[in-house]
C-alpha cells in the first residue's frame, strides 16, 4: 500500500510550548484519516507541518502528491463573491478545475453572486471545501472543518465530504476534537495527546485488537503480557480496556467488544499504571 504521509521523530517547539514531542506516523494513501485529540494536543500544529506551513524543529515529514488545506474556521474572503472566489482559485492554482468547482457550487446551492461574508457558516465551509477539491489534491487536509456548524449542517457537510472522497482517489486527513464528527466517516484513526501519537491504525483493526473486560476486583498485581489501556474500579468490580490480539479466556473476566468512542476515551484518559496487567490464558 502506498503512503500519503510519513513522519519520523517530529518535534515542534514554539517559544513557550512544545506542541509536538516526537511524532512517528505513517498514513496510508486512500480513505479518510481522522486526527483526534483534546484541545491543545497539537493537531493544528501537525496539520501545519503536513501542509508545509510550518517547519519541524526536529525530525522529518514527507507528503506524497498535491496537498490542499482547509484551515480552521474555513477561511474565505468576506468581501469577495462566490464567483470571485472561483476565479481567484483558477488564477492562483494551475491545477484548478473550474468546471468541477462550478458544478459543485450549484449542487450545494451556493449563490454565485453572494459575498462570502454573507454566507452561513455551513455555506462558507462548503465554499472552502469546493475550492480545495477543485485543486484536485492527492491529500486533502481539513482542520476542524465542521466546528462552527450546527449538528445537522455538520452531518450534511461530512456526508457530502464522504461523497467527494468516494468519487476520486484521494486521502483525506481531517482533525476534530469531537469523535462524533469522525467516527462515521473515517477508515483510519490517529489519537494525538499532549504532542504524541497515543494510538494509530485502521479503525477495524483497532476495534478487533481491543476488549473491555470486567470482573470482581483484584488488588494483587495481575500477571500476563496484555496491555491495560485504562482501568476503573469500584469497591467490588474492575473494568479494564485491554489491547490484545489474543482471546481473553480467563473465566474470572467477562469480555465484551468495545465501541470506537469508548476506545478513544480510554486512550484520552491518563495511562493506566503499568502494574495492572491482565492475565491472558491461551
Ligand atoms: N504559533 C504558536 N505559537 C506559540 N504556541 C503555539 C502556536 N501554535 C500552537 N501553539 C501551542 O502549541 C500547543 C498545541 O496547539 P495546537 O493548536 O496545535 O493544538 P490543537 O490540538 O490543534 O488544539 P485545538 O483543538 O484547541 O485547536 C498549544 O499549547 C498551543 O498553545
Amino acid at each position: 500500500m502506498s503512503t500519503a504521509i510519513e513522519a519520523t521523530g517530529l518535534h515542534k517547539r514554539f517559544r513557550r510550548a512544545e506542541a509536538l514531542r516526537g511524532v512517528d506516523l505513517t498514513v496510508p494513501a486512500g480513505g479518510v484519516v481522522g486526527l483526534i485529540g483534546p484541545n491543545g494536543a497539537g493537531k493544528s500544529t501537525l496539520l501545519d507541518l503536513v501542509t508545509g506551513i510550518l517547519e519541524p524543529t526536529e525530525g522529518t515529514i514527507e507528503v506524497t502528491g498535491r496537498v490542499a488545506y482547509v484551515a480552521q474556521g474555513a477561511p474565505v474572503y468576506p468581501g469577495l463573491t462566490v464567483a470571485e472566489h472561483l476565479r481567484l482559485g483558477a488564477e492562483l492554482n494551475p491545477d484548478f478545475d473550474p468546471a468541477h468547482a462550478r458544478e459543485r457550487v450549484e449542487r450545494v446551492g451556493l449563490p454565485l453572486t453572494r459575498k462570502a461574508g454573507r454566507l452561513s457558516g455551513g455555506q462558507r465551509a462548503q465554499l472552502a471545501l469546493t475550492l480545495a477539491l477543485a485543486g484536485r489534491p492527492d491529500l486533502l487536509v481539513l482542520d476542524e472543518p465542521a466546528a462552527a456548524l450546527d449538528p445537522l449542517a455538520r452531518r450534511e457537510f461530512l456526508a457530502d465530504l464522504m461523497g467527494a472522497v468516494a468519487d476520486r482517489e484521494m486521502t483525506v486527513l481531517v482533525s476534530s476534537h469531537l469523535l462524533s464528527d469522525l467516527e462515521r466517516v473515517c477508515d483510519h484513526l490517529v489519537v494525538l495527546v499532549d504532542g504524541r501519537v497515543r494510538l494509530a491504525g485502521a479503525v477495524d483493526d483497532l476495534l478487533a485488537g481491543h476488549r473491555r473486560v470486567t470482573g470482581a476486583r483484584r488488588d494483587d498485581p495481575l500477571p500476563g503480557g496484555q496491555r491495560v489501556v485504562a482501568a476503573s474500579h469500584t469497591e467490588r468490580q474492575s473494568t479494564l480496556v485491554v489491547r490484545t490480539d489474543d482471546p481473553v479466556l480467563d473465566p474470572h473476566w467477562d469480555v465484551t467488544e468495545i465501541g470506537l468512542e469508548d476506545l478513544v476515551l480510554a486512550y484520552l484518559a491518563p495511562p493506566a499504571p503499568a502494574r495492572t496487567e491482565l492475565e491472558v490464558v491461551r
